[in-house]
């Protein structure tokens, strides 16, 4: 556990859709200046070089906005740019890192699919919190494992620590992942993917904190 909230609108980067450092880096900041409270820097194609630039100017936007920065797959790039924590998957390597989150204070994000025994093995490994999906189909990553609405309902009963919903979320479709106990919605397309970023991003926070106020009353 860390004493980070993970909490609201939750961005994932995507090289497919910000294809220039410029790109991405305005991108994040408009998603941020709306109210975005994490970004996940998430590049599979630029070369360890570009990330790590891109990983460590992210981690500073996020620094001047008070939200967290999380580095997709790698802890090597996660420690290298000061970023907050990082977001491993079941074949990522994801195991025992209570180093990380107990002494040096990182987040770390674990996969779980739709599988409550992965969450409460991440739980018991020191991770901060479980991401469950995809609830619905994702053009980012249409090979994605279809999870179930109900499985957040299982995991708010049994987890203590924050559950992250992830997926084909849009703002029509997020309420019904909020009402069943996500506390933060993950979110590539959605966001990165539209014309008016801005727009979206501000869509987006407003609708989930409706829905978020919502729950909690
Ligand atoms: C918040 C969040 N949830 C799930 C994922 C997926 O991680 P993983 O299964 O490792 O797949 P890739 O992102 O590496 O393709 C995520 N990145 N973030
Ligand atoms: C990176 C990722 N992981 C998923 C999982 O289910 O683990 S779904 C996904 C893509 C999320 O992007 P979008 O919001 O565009 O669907
Ligand atoms: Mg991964």
């Amino acid at each position: 556990m860390t004493d980070h909230d993970i909490s609201g609108i939750y961005a994932i980067t995507d090289p497919k859709l910000l294809t220039t450092e410029a790109a991405l880096l305005d991108a994040v900041d408009t998603a941020l200046a709306e109210g975005v409270r994490i970004i996940q820097y998430r590049d599979k194609l630029a070369t360890n070089d570009q990330k790590l630039e891109r990983a460590k100017a992210i981690h500073q936007l996020c620094k001047t906005y008070n939200a967290l920065s999380i580095i997709n797959d790698s802890v090597d790039l996660m420690m290298a740019s000061g970023s907050d924590g990082v977001h491993l998957g079941q074949t990522d390597g994801a195991s025992d890192l209570s180093h990380l989150t107990l002494s040096r204070n990182k987040i770390l994000g674990v996969t779980c699919h739709d599988d409550l025994e992965l969450a409460r093995i991440a739980e018991r490994f020191g991770a901060s919190y479980a991401a469950f999906g995809r609830f619905y189909p994702s053009k980012t990553k249409p090979q994605a494992k279809p999870a179930q609405i109900d499985r957040l309902i299982e995991a708010k009963q049994h987890l203590s620590i924050p559950i992250v919903a992830i997926g084909g979320i849009n703002a029509h479709n997020m309420s019904p992942l909020i009402n069943a106990g996500a506390d933060a919605i993950a979110i590539i397309d959605a966001l990165f993917g539209q014309s008016d970023i801005q727009q979206a991003a501000n869509t987006l926070v407003t609708t989930f904190n409706q829905f978020s106020t919502s729950v909690s009353d």
